[in-house]
């Protein structure tokens, strides 16, 4: 069909960030579900996975697994990498500081519950994170981050932001700059056509998902 194939679980994980930035580049892609064990031995059957893991993206004729050299090819491919190496390298730091941060979400919610820490995300999200953001848009006073226009860095602190309102909807009350972003970056068409009901983005995990991924894993 031309459109790109997603292999994964039924939820966010780490292909979360993937759907976003396909969505927001406003491209079309098909999903196949990972539900038991038996797909998961016929995709490594098949050596359609290189280190035996998902997230596998077929793209453009390629088998691409590892998320993070999925996310750069599409943002290269759809121009949303800045236009010199200078402005990737700025997107290449805020991107891996919102993974930073919702990698500390994703693992949540496989913690066992009396180990959970919120209160430590939600202090590294407005003690180490937030802040970043909110200066640097502050300090440009540009709508975007970098370059002034919109970039992968932009989908991901949206992601991001997103992902901690639903731990904590007050976790924005400090960050005016970034409550404006919100709003904004969610009003870019594509963003606000993957935003309503009935898109591929998935819902917070729960329980059903992480015995999902317990049980595809299972050695
Ligand atoms: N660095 C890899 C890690 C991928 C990874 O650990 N995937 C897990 C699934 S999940 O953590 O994303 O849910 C997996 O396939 N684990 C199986 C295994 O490692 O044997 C990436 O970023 O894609």
């Amino acid at each position: 069909s031309g459109k790109p194939k997603l292999t994964y679980f039924n939820g966010r994980g780490r292909m979360e960030s993937i759907r976003w930035l396909l969505a927001a580049a406003g491209v079309e892609f098909e999903e196949e579900f990972l539900e038991t064990r038996e797909q998961y031995q016929k995709l490594i059957k098949d050596g359609v996975l290189l280190f035996d893991q998902v997230p596998l993206v077929e793209i453009d004729g390629m088998k691409m697994v590892q998320t993070r050299a999925i996310l750069s090819y599409i943002a290269a491919k759809y121009n949303l990498y800045g236009k010199d190496l200078k402005e990737r390298a700025l997107i290449d730091m805020y991107v891996e500081g919102t993974a930073d941060l919702m990698g500390m979400i994703i693992t949540f919610a496989f913690t066992p519950p009396k180990e959970r820490n919120l209160a430590l995300i939600i202090e590294r999200a407005t003690t180490r994170y937030f802040p970043v953001y909110e200066k640097v848009l502050k300090q440009h006073g540009q709508e975007f981050l970098v370059g002034n226009r919109f970039s992968w860095a932009d989908v991901q602190l949206l992601e991001t932001i997103l992902m901690v309102e639903e731990k904590e909807p007050t976790v924005l009350s400090k960050f005016p700059v970034l409550q404006a972003f919100k709003a904004r970056i969610s009003n870019i068409p594509t963003i606000k056509k993957f935003l309503q009901p009935g898109s591929q983005r998935k819902p917070p995990p729960d329980d059903q998902y992480v015995a999902t991924v317990i049980e595809v894993f299972k050695k």
